[in-house]
């Protein structure tokens, strides 16, 4: 499954690579160069906006790109690039990108005011993370509102759901039954095409470059997408794998998405192998993990917890 290359690129998106070239002839590549800092990226509409671009934030790594190395103010650099990649992120603009040059704001120029800077995190001490679970979060997968619209398909469209069922061998056949000793949660696929098709874009687009260049591992095919709500007092899913029974060892990496995180407590997840840490990403980011570790939901003590999941292989 490869994503196509977007025309215009959006908050979320993971710039792609570029050459970039200085007025004096030398050339770095974007990633090569400038990954690992937080980065401004201007697209200032001329010369004169070129050399009025506002002062950056300490610490942050501040570009000019175009068709041609404009003339900037220290400590702006300015490079010309490809005109389709600079095309696809617009004109007179300034862009806030986070560290793994991911696109976050988008801000038009001449700035009204000099964008928020991002929140400086503190690093974890280094006992924290001795047994951290392999797993990878990508912010931005899915935007608030399409979150938002799921929650809501989810609840109307789909009746709220059906209450989880296990699949269970008995006497050589299979057959689908609760067992609140496994989870407890409502979920539906949903039934909606045009939702299910902004979903399983975004998965392309976002989520797919990132497992591959993290995992090295090219997906084929994915699971149909599953809506899941799980109810205060009567949500949880207890410690399993996602590919120890035949009919779902094709199944290699779990990718489930958060649609309302700081709406409900409890409801996280925790890999009991790797350690006591619980994992509670933010609505819209994507939690990707290999289906052969043990992990669970916590149960949800106060409010629903809403979410996406679906299985890649
Ligand atoms: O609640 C989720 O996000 C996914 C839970 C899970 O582990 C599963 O559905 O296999
Ligand atoms: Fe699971």
């Amino acid at each position: 499954m490869n994503p196509p290359l977007p025309a215009h690129w959006l908050p979320g998106d993971r710039l792609p690579d570029v050459r970039l070239r200085a007025a004096d002839g030398n050339a770095v590549t974007l990633h090569g160069e400038f990954a690992g800092a937080p980065v401004w990226l201007a697209t200032p509409a001329d010369a004169t906006a070129a050399s009025r671009l506002p002062a950056p934030s300490d610490g942050v790594v501040a570009l000019c790109v175009g068709p041609a190395a404009l003339d900037v103010p220290a400590p702006w650099r300015a490079f010309a690039a490809d005109p389709a990649w600079c095309q696809g992120l617009g004109h007179a603009l300034l862009w806030q990108a986070d560290e793994n040059l991911r696109l976050m704001a988008c801000h038009a120029l001449p700035l009204a005011l000099p964008p928020a800077p991002f929140p400086t995190e503190q690093p974890l001490l280094p006992e924290q993370t001795v047994r951290i679970a392999p797993v990878l979060q990508i912010p931005g997968v899915f935007e608030r509102e399409l979150c938002e619209a799921l929650i809501r398909h989810l609840d109307i469209d789909c009746g709220g759901g059906e209450a989880s069922a296990v699949l269970v061998l008995e006497n050589g056949r299979q057959t689908l039954q609760i067992d609140p000793s496994v989870k407890r949660r409502r979920e539906s696929f949903p039934r909606d095409a045009a939702l299910e098709a902004r979903m399983h874009e975004r998965v392309l687009r976002r989520a797919l470059p990132e497992i591959a260049r993290v995992f090295q591992f090219g997906v084929q095919r994915r699971d149909p997408f599953k809506l899941l709500a799980y109810p205060e007092g009567a949500g949880y899913f207890r410690a399993h794998r996602d590919n120890d029974t035949p009919d779902v060892a094709h199944r290699r990496f779990a990718l489930s998405v958060n649609l309302n995180a700081g709406d409900y407590e409890g409801g996280e997840f925790r890999y009991p192998e790797f350690g006591p840490h619980r994992f509670s990403p933010a609505t819209g980011t994507a939690l990707v993990f290999s289906c052969s570790l043990l992990h669970e939901v916590l149960p949800v003590h106060r409010g629903t917890r809403y979410a996406m999941t679906t299985f890649l292989g």
